[in-house]
């Protein structure tokens, strides 16, 4: 047995890529050296191939650059010659002698096989690669939707063309420098591009405000003078301020009338029967915006609202903020023909009665959800440290500074008079430190807000109400100098930081009074992959009662000084 038949035999039932081994085989003497087909006859079709192969004649002569398969059509996946091939395919009979190269033939035994192959190809073929690639997107980015008829996710912001937004807010969002669609955007702006309601549930920083912003924007074009067309709700006026200012970048060159509501005098002035339809869009907190509803005339109009947006959605409805649903349907019901009103609902953490009422609710709901629900973020490095006692806290973040803080920094606090205590021991400390809580003037607020984010304060003592979706643009450090109420408020506490993919830190203080909680929350630090010890894990599951009871009242502690008790009762003791 020579070379030329042992080929023969290890070639047969095998894919033989004429194009590929050519020159060896004109080498070999195998085959005429043939002059190369043009290019039209290369892509001559599979059935064209097949044909061949039944030819009596052993080598065409313009069957040099064609590839000869067994088992495999290379006439292009979409190729409608595969559905001529599988016609073909059928009136052969089993045991056909197949054309290997010049004279060699070998028998086609694979026949069975190859028919099942070719079947699958042709447009289902197509559909079905497409189908794998879209899953293939949404389980990297781990996209997971739920509804009827979901779109594709968008891949890049120039697939939003196609979803209808507005070439002016395309070229925004390029403007604000954003490169690539995060996952939330991938999914929830072609939703709500076709008008759907929405439940979205995605990590903290992660692109949510431009999500709802970039298809309503889109959608209200431009001026048109009819009032407002859309309405977004959110819970402080902190973070109604910061989605207002977005909106006003996103909707560069639309000249949309834009407004947020900062003062309810002024508002109560200012929207007029004569000015109100000048307005496109308005940001707001749900209390000022009932308010102005409720009075008599009603301050203002919603009856051309197309949009109702909710922010932070799980914290309007939290438990004990019952009235927010009432406060939802005063707003809705004011939304004039209420169903061209769309609703869409936004948060970082999921709450099962959100979700309920949405059910209930919503039209044709989608719900689309980014990763393991009520997880903090993979970017932030996370430490639960025990420091025993209150005064052990000051130690510990003294030494914390000690060491040297890398501004800028947020400190957690659980009440606006805990907040006030640790600003006098820190304000001699020499640090830029300020404070912000909810008895602080509008003014003042807004002015530490700034001073923030400008870089003049470096450590920022806050209660709850930054918790919740503020975006500082590189907060390197997360205080939680008391331990947060809840799972939830941590994963929004620690959000503030390791924001848009940066890195961020996080150290939690714990003392004995938080042993209730200590396990719910290093399990989270656990499952987002920093370490935790296994004795935390092991702590008593606190009851439904309890957690309950942590949320609403905060541990009683005391008061944040540099003075002890132990201290001052020596003090008083030797006086
Ligand atoms: N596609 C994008 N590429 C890069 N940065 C983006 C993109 N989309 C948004 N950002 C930026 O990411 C940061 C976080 O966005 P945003 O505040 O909307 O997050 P979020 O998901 O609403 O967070 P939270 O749950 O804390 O409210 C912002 O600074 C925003 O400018």
């Amino acid at each position: 047995m020579d070379a030329y038949d042992i080929f023969k035999k290890l070639s047969k039932g095998a894919h033989f890529d004429f194009k590929r081994f050519r020159n060896d085989a004109v080498k070999l003497k195998m085959i005429p050296d043939w002059p190369k087909p043009p290019l039209a006859s290369a892509a001559a079709t599979s059935k064209e191939i097949e044909d061949e192969g039944e030819s009596k004649d052993p080598v065409p002569s313009d069957a040099s650059d064609t590839s000869l398969s067994l088992g495999e059509d290379d006439s292009g996946l979409e190729d409608e010659s595969a559905n001529d091939l599988e016609g073909e395919e059928e009136e052969r009979e089993e045991g056909t002698r197949v054309r290997l190269l010049g004279d060699l033939v070998a028998d086609d035994g694979d026949r069975k096989k190859r028919k099942r192959k070719i079947k699958v190809q042709g447009p289902e073929h197509a559909a079905a690669m497409h189908r794998e690639q879209v899953n293939r997107l949404k389980n990297i980015h781990r996209i997971h939707a739920w509804g009827s008829d979901i779109p594709e996710p968008i891949r890049t912001f120039e697939d939003l063309g196609s979803h209808g937004i507005h070439e002016l807010v395309i070229r925004n969002i390029t403007k604000m420098g954003y490169e690539s669609p995060t996952p939330i955007q991938m999914q929830a702006i072609p939703l709500l591009a076709q008008r759907r309601e929405l439940l979205a549930c995605a990590p903290t920083g992660s692109g949510k405000t431009a999500a709802f912003l970039v298809p309503v924007l889109s959608h209200l074009k431009g001026p048109e003078k009819r009032g407002f067309r859309a309405v977004i709700v959110a819970p402080t006026r902190e973070l109604a301020g910061q989605i207002y200012r977005e909106a006003l970048n996103l909707a560069e060159g639309l000249r949309l009338k834009i407004h947020i509501i900062e003062k309810i005098s002024k508002a109560m002035k200012k929207f007029g029967p004569k000015t109100a339809g000048k307005y496109d869009l308005l940001v707001t907190t749900p209390n000022r915006l009932v308010y102005l509803l409720k009075q008599e005339p009603p301050v203002l109009s919603l009856a051309n609202v197309e949009w109702l947006i909710v922010d932070e959605s799980d914290k309007l409805f939290e438990a004990g903020q019952r009235g927010f649903r009432d406060q939802l349907a005063v707003i809705y019901n004011a939304c004039g023909d209420s169903s061209k009103a769309r609703r869409a609902l936004f948060s970082a953490t999921f709450a099962f009665e959100v979700q309920e009422w949405c059910k209930l609710n919503l039209d044709n709901l989608a719900m689309v959800s980014i990763g393991a629900r009520n997880a903090a973020v993979d970017t932030v490095d996370q430490e639960l440290v025990y420091v025993g006692n209150e005064h052990g806290k000051l130690v510990a973040f003294r030494d914390l500074v000690r060491k040297g803080l890398t501004p800028p920094v947020l400190v957690f606090v659980q009440s606006k008079e805990r907040a006030r205590e640790l600003f006098h021991e820190l304000i001699y400390d020499g640090i830029n430190v300020d404070v912000i809580h909810s008895d602080r003037s509008k003014l003042q607020r807004d002015n530490v807000v700034k001073g923030f984010r400008r870089g003049r304060i470096w450590v920022l003592i806050c209660t709850e109400l930054m918790g919740r979706g503020m975006d500082f643009k590189g907060v390197n450090l997360v205080v939680n100098y008391d331990f947060p109420p809840s799972s939830i408020s941590y994963i929004h506490r620690i959000g503030r930081t390791g924001r848009a993919g940066r890195q961020g830190k996080a150290i939690t203080f714990f003392t004995e009074e938080d042993k209730a909680n200590l396990r719910t929350i290093a399990q989270v630090v656990k499952d987002s992959g920093c370490e935790v010890p296994d004795y935390m894990l092991r702590l008593k599951k606190p009851t439904k009662k309890e957690k309950r009871s942590l949320e609403r009242r905060a541990p009683k502690r005391e008061p944040i000084s540099t003075v002890t008790r132990y201290d001052k009762e020596r003090k008083l003791k030797r006086m």
